[in-house]
């Protein structure tokens, strides 16, 4: 199997904050998460759609995937897109951030190729926290998600304090973004003017 090779982005969310379908967020009349499309087609061959809403991607060839788990956030997406991938490790992003960095892409699949380390997960420290996206998971922790879900354990969090886990520090990541903004998510109307600059 190929180590690295997929992007998958999330986008099955309520979208309770900003109250309509952050799927469907568009940017200068484009549609934001096929801007998103082209740029992680510059450094992925596949890249898959978490979804429950098939139906508003029927326009493209990229793969499409529902949750198998529905109703539990975040590690719902995780879980499936892990799942449907063809590569060992997968790149993760949420529909709603719109600065993808290429070069930190780059850095984070360098660590995974050349580090002597063994880790399941790549994420990078904002502070005390953890950034779950613009991060990288391996299959191998299907189970783990299983089993946390099992539990009742929908947070990340629980994850990472048990899974192998690799942190990037904040001052490493802000080499390439100085102000963060390859992690600005667009939760609230007024994330979204703010960025729109309106
Ligand atoms: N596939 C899938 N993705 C999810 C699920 N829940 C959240 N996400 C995605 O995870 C990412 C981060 O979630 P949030 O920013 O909290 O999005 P959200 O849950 O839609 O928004 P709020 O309801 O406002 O919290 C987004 O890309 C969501 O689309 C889920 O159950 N399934
Ligand atoms: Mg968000």
């Amino acid at each position: 199997m190929k180590k690295l090779g997929t992007a998958a982005i999330l986008a099955g969310g309520k979208s309770t904050r900003m109250g309509f379908d952050k799927q469907l967020l568009e940017v200068s009349e484009k549609r934001l998460i096929y801007n998103l499309i082209d740029k992680l087609n510059k450094e992925f061959e596949e890249i898959i759609i978490v979804t429950n809403s098939p139906e508003y991607y029927s326009d493209s060839n990229i793969k499409i995937m529902e949750d198998i788990i529905v109703g539990e956030g975040p590690l719902s997406g995780i879980h499936a897109g892990l799942k449907c991938a063809s590569s060992q490790f997968v790149y993760f992003i949420a529909c709603d951030m719109p600065n993808i960095n290429l070069k930190y892409i780059r850095y984070m699949k360098s660590k995974i190729r050349d580090l002597e380390i063994y880790a399941e997960i790549y994420v990078t420290r904002c502070g005390k926290n953890i950034e779950p996206f613009n991060a990288f998971y391996s299959k191998d922790i299907i189970i783990d998600i299983e089993n946390n879900l099992s539990q009742g354990k929908r947070s990340l969090r629980s994850l990472f304090e048990k899974i192998p886990t690799y942190c990037i520090e904040e001052k490493e990541a802000r080499i390439f973004s100085p102000n963060w903004e390859m992690f600005l998510n667009l939760n609230t109307e007024e994330d979204l003017r703010n960025f729109l600059g309106k």
